[in-house]
């Protein structure tokens, strides 16, 4: 039995800043911390991302996936927004995560450094996705290959699917932070999430975070959703 608890964020995913401020308030008292990804970022810029996440531990989920220089050169514009966590595409390769790292001991004090965490397999690919895109084998193998390039590069953490786990853990250890989205509720719809689990699967499985969106902010009373997931992952 792991000694960690599982927390929530909650995934921001809209473009309006109002609405933002809204399910972040609504959801607070349930959350550890806010997601706010490429969606809002387009739409209204960092500064409103500073300003929706107000005093909830931020993810800035901004998946950099670019040449080293320029992913280096990406988390350097992100100084002023204090993030607590940071993704890249793992798949972006060692030299980037390497350059990632750098970048971002180069930006944060240490007291105020984001989790550089590396994006494996996306939640929203199986196996069949995987192998069109030339990638052979199965979806764990490739999410294990990813997750240790990523945490010898100097990654702190990995998001992967609930499925994941499991066998991360058994060949990565405890070190990694696991961030995980592909979470539905029993019941809830799930869209365009391919591998997932329930809150209480996750938490079971030894997820530190979970990553919840449409399960709470499209729900008729997205603080009751928050609330009810909370006590599923206290029970
Ligand atoms: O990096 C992520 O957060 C992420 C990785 C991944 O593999 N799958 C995934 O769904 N996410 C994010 O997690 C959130 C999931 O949202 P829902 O599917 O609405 O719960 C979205 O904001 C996605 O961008």
């Amino acid at each position: 039995m792991r000694g960690r608890s599982t927390r929530l964020i909650v995934a921001l995913d809209t473009k309006d800043t109002a609405q933002a401020v809204n399910w972040r308030q609504a959801t607070a008292a349930h959350a550890g911390a806010v997601k706010l990804g490429l969606e809002f970022t387009y739409a209204s810029g960092l500064e409103a991302v500073r300003a929706v996440a107000g005093d909830s531990p931020l993810f800035l989920d901004l998946k950099l996936h670019d040449i080293p220089n320029t992913v280096a050169s990406a988390i350097g514009s992100l100084a002023g927004v204090r993030p607590a966590m940071l993704t890249i595409h793992a798949s972006g390769g060692r030299a980037m995560i390497a350059a990632a790292r750098a970048a971002v001991d180069a930006t944060f004090p240490a007291q105020a450094r984001p989790l550089l965490l590396g994006v494996t397999v996306l939640t929203s690919m199986d196996e069949a996705g995987l192998h069109e895109i030339g990638v052979p084998g199965s979806v764990k193998a490739q999410v294990i290959r990813l997750g240790r390039l990523a945490m010898e590069a100097g990654a702190d953490g990995l998001v992967c699917s609930p499925h994941e786990i499991t066998p991360l853990r058994q060949a990565l250890g405890e070190d990694p932070v696991l961030v995980v989205p592909g979470i539905r509720p029993a019941g809830s719809a799930a869209g365009d999430q391919k591998r997932i689990m329930t809150p209480a699967q996750a938490r079971a499985a030894g997820a530190d975070w979970i990553v919840v969106g449409r399960p709470i902010t499209r729900a008729a009373d997205p603080a009751a959703a928050a609330a009810a997931i909370a006590a599923e992952l206290a029970a």
